[in-house]
């Protein structure tokens, strides 16, 4: 069996990879001129990497880890230890932990209510969920303006779901908040660090998950050719890039739904898998110093802002402290105004930012920043947004086969939604369906 894969992310290397061992003829056709996606690194330093798109796991992250200990890739934790720096708006506060100088009733509510609403989703059909359709026609803004009465939790509603997932509340269903956060492994595990997904990173950064993928794969995989179209008929599939065609018996379509939706079909899509998806707006900042002096200071490098552009920031320095690196997360509405800018004025908004929560900070080294709002194959960060109505009209098409088209990525899994486990997790199971599907080859599907 020929086996085209669309996508050279953890989904589709993931797919190709199981397909290949299954004993497919695999070919991958990735349009970036590098593997991995939404995981990408920068080296900071020599031999120094930082993760420019994701970064954090923990120990439900099941299949991550187990591909993670096949490529023989070890993770670090992610640094904590000392007070956190907070500017909500009352005055500069320096505290231990992470929680906020804030009502810890009004907060303690919200996440109950939260909670309340996770519990009801059904992680396989959302659309399904009792209470789907009101759900879905009503945003995670209106929800919290009903909800939410103290100003504490208004306050930090959206800082919330900025951090978790590059959201701006006024962009999604509460259906799909709900969803995420559920999928994700619940509120508490998924805004944990210690026991929680983002208690460790890639020791030497995440990109490596791919880099060490392709590696196996090797000249199966093409780069720098974008999909253009896909034709299909009882006989074959055809690909159709820039540069020519790929005949194969199946395709994997492995982008974001949006993405995927720009591709040509032939015959065209029955459903459409998308229409008003918004995206995740995010823009990653990473501040280079030559050590993690923070924690001379006692201070973790964990900081929350009200005010951007930096929303929060964390240590992410490379376990053998050859360097300091803060990153800095500017999400939701803050990542339209900030990519807008150019880079002087960004680097400028940025170090004074950082300077102002750690004053005693000299001037950092080095300045990076990625802006996933403008990536041409990302579409958005960390993930597809769906908004008022997504689920419910397009939701039950998202998996569905399109004859010898199948779909991958993150955006499709029904556990860990939005993050790499979900890639992964998808990866794996388009592989087992089209193993078990048993095309007949040269004849109908
Ligand atoms: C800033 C940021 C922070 C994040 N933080 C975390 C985190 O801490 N933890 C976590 O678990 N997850 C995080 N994520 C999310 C995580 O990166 C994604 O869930 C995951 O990498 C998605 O993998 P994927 O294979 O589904 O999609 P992608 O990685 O998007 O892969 C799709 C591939 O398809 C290619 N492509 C697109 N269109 C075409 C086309 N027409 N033809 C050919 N190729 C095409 C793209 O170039 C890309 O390589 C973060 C993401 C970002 C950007």
């Amino acid at each position: 069996m020929r086996v085209i894969v669309v996508g050279a992310g953890l989904a589709g290397l993931t797919a190709a990879t199981d397909l290949a061992a299954g004993g497919a003829q695999v070919s991958v056709v990735e349009a970036r001129d590098r593997v991995g996606g939404r995981t990408h690194g920068i080296e900071v330093a020599p031999g120094s990497w930082v993760d420019a798109g994701a970064a954090y796991l923990g120990e439900r992250h099941t299949e991550l880890n187990a591909l993670l200990a096949e490529l023989g890739l070890k993770t670090t934790p992610t640094t904590m230890t000392g007070e956190s720096r907070f500017a909500l708006g009352h005055g500069d506060q320096t505290r231990p932990g992470r929680f906020p100088p804030l009502s810890a009733v009004a907060l303690g509510d919200m996440f109950e209510l939260l909670d309340e609403l996770t519990r009801t989703i059904r992680l396989d059909a959302p659309w399904l969920t009792p209470n789907a359709s009101y759900l879905d026609s009503v945003t995670a803004l209106e929800w919290a303006q009903r909800k939410l009465t103290h100003p504490d939790s208004q306050l930090f509603f959206p800082l919330f779901l900025g951090e978790m997932m590059a959201a701006d509340p006024a962009d999604v269903s509460v259906l799909h908040m709900a969803f995420y956060l559920s999928s994700g492994g619940g509120t508490r595990y998924l805004n944990a660090f210690e026991g929680g997904a983002q208690q460790d990173r890639v020791y030497g950064g995440a990109h490596q998950i791919c880099e060490e993928l392709a590696a196996r794969l090797g000249d199966r995989i093409r780069l720098g050719e974008a999909v253009r179209a896909i034709r299909q008929n009882s006989a074959e599939v055809v690909v159709c890039t820039d540069s020519g065609e790929l005949r194969g018996d199946v395709a994997v379509v492995a982008v974001p739904p949006l993405l995927a939706q720009a591709i040509d079909f032939t015959p065209a899509l029955p459903v459409r898998r998308a229409t008003q998806f918004t995206r995740g707006c995010a823009v990653k900042v990473h501040l280079v110093y030559p050590g993690p002096l923070w924690r001379a200071q006692g201070l973790s490098g964990w900081s929350v802002s009200a005010q951007g552009p930096l929303l929060s920031t964390v240590d992410d320095s490379p376990a053998d402290g050859s360097v300091g690196v803060l990153t800095g997360f500017v999400t939701g509405l803050q990542a339209h105004r900030f990519s807008a800018l150019n880079t002087p004025t960004q680097r400028g908004e940025a170090v004074a930012h950082a300077a102002h929560l750690f004053p005693d900070l000299p001037p950092p080294i080095g300045f990076y920043v990625t802006d996933w709002v403008h990536e041409e194959y990302s579409h958005g960060c960390y993930a597809a947004l769906f908004g008022p109505g997504d689920w419910i009209r397009h939701g039950p098409h998202l998996r569905t086969p399109h004859q010898r088209v199948h779909w991958a990525g993150t955006e499709t899994s029904t556990e860990f939604f939005g993050l790499m486990e979900g890639a992964v997790r998808s990866g794996h199971r388009v592989a087992a369906e089209i193993l078990t599907r048993h095309y007949s080859l040269g004849g109908t599907a």
